[in-house]
């Protein structure tokens, strides 16, 4: 069996062709993404097989819609490796499944009904999912499309971690804590149970990406997170603020601020791009030499401490404090700033290992003496929405 598993972004459209051997999902043998979405983007494709990267430019004609392009181009790479005829399914990731959906679902127009219910709830990805799932649908008509939900790794919250304490009436219409980045929390504690014990014990994972959050699990089962109701909630991001005093946006819109302006700033204008004026990327920042760049990482760096405690309180103590994501995976500065000052709860780095994993492999990164365990784990969303799939069609 092979399945073709989609992320479709704002700006890029990530995919992974998955051969499923046993039932399991084997790492992608053909993965990629289309990057330059975005409107006004330049649009450029890359995709590795078999060790090889690539590295192309889709012609565009000036008045062609870019997802179309990408599509195309996505439908050709599949046939010239002979991937489009084996497809037996095509997951996709979609961020929000909202109170309809606990797990994933073969999408049909009763559920793709549904889930364009929830796209305000989660504007800068639910949109671009469901226009990947509609021109999927298009290109592949036989292929049936699975839905793998971001929300539902955290769909068993304890009751005080996902109730807001507003009046119960709104609990009940569905104002309440969801939690993302899911298929990414479940990829990683299914690698940490391959290298560590401690994944049955008290963990704290980090994925810090251009979206950031945090998860505080019991053997393997989200208790606490940090992103809620929407994917605005918690640590800053590369475009959105994070947990935000409410009193601030009362006094936005008593100033006049509409809905799309307000929409605007949490979700594109703030956060590592809104404090440095200068980029959403970790990496242009860290090049940078501006005051407002390095004021920008401070904050992002802090925020992650203080959550980190947080979301251990909530759990009871810390075994194992996970980094992953684009950042995460990456960027050793961050993780050494924010396990320096995570010592009070028992965590020591090695700063020599800590300097050496980079996001290609699973890198235990504490110090002997280290309480609590520091693991590098290179999250794999794409594989976890595979195996997703695939358990759903056994069924
Ligand atoms: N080498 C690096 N050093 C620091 N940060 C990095 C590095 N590579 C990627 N990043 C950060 O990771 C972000 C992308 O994270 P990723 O998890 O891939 O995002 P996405 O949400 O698009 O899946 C980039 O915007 C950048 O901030
Ligand atoms: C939920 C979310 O923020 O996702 P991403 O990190 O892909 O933006
Ligand atoms: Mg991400």
């Amino acid at each position: 069996m092979v399945i073709l598993s989609i992320n479709a972004g704002s700006s890029t459209l990530k995919f992974g062709v998955h051969d499923i051997e046993h039932g399991i999902a084997q790492p992608a043998a053909l993965t990629g993404s289309i990057e330059g979405l975005e409107p006004g983007g330049h649009l450029s494709l890359s995709w590795r097989s078999g060790g090889q990267v690539h590295r192309e430019q889709p012609d565009v004609d000036g008045h062609a819609e870019p997802f179309h392009v990408a599509l195309q181009t996505l439908q050709r790479l599949l046939q010239e490796q002979r991937a489009g005829r084996t497809l037996q399914a095509i997951a996709h990731r979609v961020v929000h499944g909202g109170a309809s959906f606990r797990q994933a679902v073969k999408v049909d127009a009763a559920i793709l009904h549904t889930l364009s219910d929830l796209a305000p709830l989660a504007p800068l990805h639910q949109p671009h999912n469901i226009d990947g799932i509609l021109a999927l649908g298009r290109a592949f008509p036989d292929v049936p499309q699975i839905a793998c939900f971001d929300t539902a790794f955290h769909a068993d919250l304890p009751e005080e971690e996902y109730l807001f304490a507003l009046p119960q009436a709104l609990g009940q219409q569905g104002i309440r804590r969801y939690g993302f980045h899911g298929l990414s929390y479940q990829s990683v504690s299914q690698t940490l149970a391959r290298f560590s014990q401690r994944a049955a014990g008290r963990v704290v994972m980090a994925h810090l990406g251009n979206g950031a959050s945090l998860c505080g699990m019991l053997d393997g089962k989200s208790r606490a997170t940090t992103m809620g109701f929407s994917a605005l909630d918690g640590l800053m991001m590369g475009t959105r603020c994070g947990a935000i005093d409410a009193g601030v946006l009362l006094h936005l819109l008593a100033q006049g601020w509409d809905h799309a302006r307000l929409e605007a700033l949490l979700y594109r204008q703030s956060g590592l791009l809104g404090v440095s004026g200068i980029s959403a990327d970790m990496r242009q920042l860290r090049a940078s030499d501006d005051p407002n760049a390095q004021l920008a990482i401070r904050l992002f760096g802090y925020r992650v401490v203080r959550e980190t405690a947080a979301v251990a309180a909530c759990i009871g103590g810390l075994d194992a404090l996970v980094f992953t994501g684009g950042i995460g995976e990456h960027d050793q500065l961050l993780r050494a700033d924010v396990c320096d000052r995570l010592a009070f709860l028992g965590v020591a780095l090695d700063h020599d290992k800590n300097s050496t994993a980079d996001g290609t492999q699973v890198v235990p990164v504490h110090s002997k003496s280290s309480q609590a365990e520091v693991w590098v784990i290179p999250t794999d969303e794409a594989r976890m929405a595979a195996q997703i799939a695939a358990d759903l069609l056994r069924q």
